[in-house]
């Protein structure tokens, strides 16, 4: 089909390595399901076709981890948040999981779960990169949604609305298992943080947005000057010598390519300017991670193979597949 991408890493280890982190966890918000999205992206082939079609070795422990061993017997919200301890206790084990691939120089490939998880793999990319180059990533964070709220901005609770706000360090953190594990320092710099696709965010949000200067380009900035030029704009915003973390929602893609997903928001990008974007951040030779997040093959018995496809696209095209 195709053959190995022609581009060369500049923050990998030589020989196409590649880590895969597959996370079935769905704590982070309320509808059940997500946790099944890691066996029904591999069962369709995507790690196959990763390993044969475009020539990574992988490195993969053959398991969906579910990490019950890891959960509490009792949750109880706590500052607002909904299952705090479990999604603290998954994100502290998954940020290891994701960091021994990194610092062996693997590009790393998490499946998701919900969106809280990258919380634990932008957390071990960034300390990886760090020990291991000396320097910070930047995270191109596409969704619908700006997941930036803070425990006490979030009208709904949900974890997976907030893993923004605990990265950079708007969320305040206080005992290890609350969070706490992240420490002081921030995981990921409000300057290197570039979101595309946005079309629902809160108004907590933006208020966050707007007085921290994000860099974020909406569905209005898709629509005004074309996904060509919003990503030209969002890559120069990186620059070229950073190592990027892409953490990519599938409820980013319109529902009409990706209707099975717990918050589905009209209006949004084609399956086409999806693999986009993704194809652009492969051509960089900076990615070091990426996270594929929100499928949930449970809702929309119609639309889950759909939605499946188009995760499975998202993941091949940011890997280096291309059209010819
Ligand atoms: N990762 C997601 N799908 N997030 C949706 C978040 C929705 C809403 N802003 C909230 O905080 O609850
Ligand atoms: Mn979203
Ligand atoms: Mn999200």
């Amino acid at each position: 089909m195709t053959s190995p991408s022609t581009i060369s890493p500049k923050f990998l280890s030589a020989g196409n390595e590649l880590g895969v982190v597959a996370v079935g966890f769905s704590g982070g918000q309320c509808k059940p399901g997500v946790d099944a999205a890691p066996t029904a992206l591999i069962q369709a082939g995507l790690l196959t076709q990763l390993k044969e079609d475009l020539g990574y070795t992988l490195h993969h422990d053959d398991k969906v981890h579910n990490y019950s061993s890891l959960m509490p017997h009792s949750d109880p919200s706590y500052r607002n948040m909904k299952n705090p301890l479990a999604v603290s206790a998954v994100t502290q084990q998954l940020a290891t999981q994701v960091y021994e691939h990194a610092k062996h120089g693997r590009l790393v490939l998490t499946l998701g779960g919900d969106h809280s998880i990258a919380i634990g793999t932008v957390a071990g990319t960034s300390r990886a990169i760090k020990e291991r180059l000396g320097r910070e990533i930047a995270v191109i964070w596409v969704d619908a949604h700006a997941d930036i709220n803070t425990p006490e901005t979030s009208d709904s609770g949900n974890i997976h609305g907030m893993p923004v706000a605990f990265l950079t360090g708007l969320a305040k953190v206080e005992k290890n298992e609350m969070f706490g594990w992240l420490g002081e320092e921030p995981k990921l710099s409000l300057k290197k943080l570039v979101y595309i696709g946005l079309r629902d965010v809160d108004k907590g949000e933006k208020k966050i947005l707007r007085e921290h200067g994000v860099r974020a380009f909406s569905m209005h900035d898709i629509d005004r000057y074309g996904i060509g030029r919003v990503m030209e704009m969002a890559l120069g915003h990186i620059g070229t010598d950073t190592p990027i973390h892409l953490s990519f929602d599938v409820d980013a893609l319109d529902p009409q390519w990706a209707p099975s997903t717990g918050t589905p928001v009209r209006g949004g990008l084609t399956l086409r300017e999806g693999d986009y974007i993704a194809e652009c951040v492969h051509e960089t030779g900076s990615l070091v991670a990426m996270d594929l997040v929100e499928v949930n093959p449970s809702l929309e018995a119609m639309g889950a193979q759909e939605t499946i496809r188009a995760g499975c696209s998202l993941v091949r095209c940011a890997l280096g597949d291309t059209l010819l």
